[in-house]
């Protein structure tokens, strides 16, 4: 069977130049990047600045001979490599699925160039079959989620494999929305991230510039 993860991470690898500043994205499908990424480096030659998104693709990518800086130690990011949860025609989508969402949006943010890789089972029409992560302040998360139940959108406390409260690499809680299909994907950014305790939250809007999605036994390239 077709590893799609593998073959979009690796293609992805291919858009990388000499002397560039890379965002690494987080998650099963960026490890594929990350690997093809470093046997470039390895192989070719290759220079480039890697700024990891998370204390996950760091520990990877340093094991790897990555050269690596925080998002602040560089100018800015030529092109950022990520994964995604969900992404729809417009190329919005959700991320955070693996804790991730703050310093991915940030250094996406900041990046001239946004692509995220994904398998075939990303592509939606509409956002929010996906549960939305929400990452919160851990004081008043409590006030947060009866907020959201009251609002309908069926929150649940993020938990890891002990039962405890999911820590993000920030230290935040992550309430994730059970949202059944968003209809105003801006509207519902705006309302959250006005919310008192509110750090961010998974919806990436405007963001990707092209999307490479695996799709019968090929690579797509979406762009917007
Ligand atoms: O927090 C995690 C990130 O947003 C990931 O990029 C996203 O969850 C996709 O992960 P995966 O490639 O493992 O499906």
């Amino acid at each position: 069977m077709v590893n799609e993860k593998k073959m979009v991470g690796e293609r992805a690898a291919e858009f990388v130049s000499d002397g560039m500043v890379v965002g690494l994205g987080t998650g099963s499908t960026a490890y594929y990047f990350v690997m093809a990424l470093a046997k470039r480096i390895s192989e070719e030659g290759l220079k480039i600045s890697g700024v990891p998104t998370s204390l996950e693709t760091a520990r990877l990518a340093e094991k790897n001979g990555i050269k690596m800086y925080s998002v602040d130690e560089v100018d800015g990011v030529d092109l950022t490599i990520d994964g995604a949860d969900e992404f729809d025609p417009q190329l919005n989508g959700i991320k955070g699925g693996g804790g991730a969402l703050l310093i991915e949006k940030i250094i996406a943010s900041n990046s001239k160039e946004v692509i995220w890789i994904a398998d075939h089972s990303k592509e939606v029409s509409q956002l929010g079959s996906f549960p939305l992560p929400v990452e919160v302040i851990r004081e008043g998360s409590k006030h947060l989620l009866a907020y959201f139940t009251d609002k309908g959108y069926q929150p649940t406390l993020r938990v890891n494999d002990e039962g405890e409260p999911y820590l993000t690499d920030n230290e935040h809680y992550i309430i994730d929305l059970h949202l059944e299909g968003i209809t105003d994907a801006q509207a519902l950014s705006e309302e959250l991230i006005h919310l008192v305790g509110v750090v961010e939250h998974g919806l990436f809007l405007d963001i990707a510039d092209k999307v490479i999605l695996a799709k019968d036994g090929n690579c797509q390239i979406i762009e917007k």
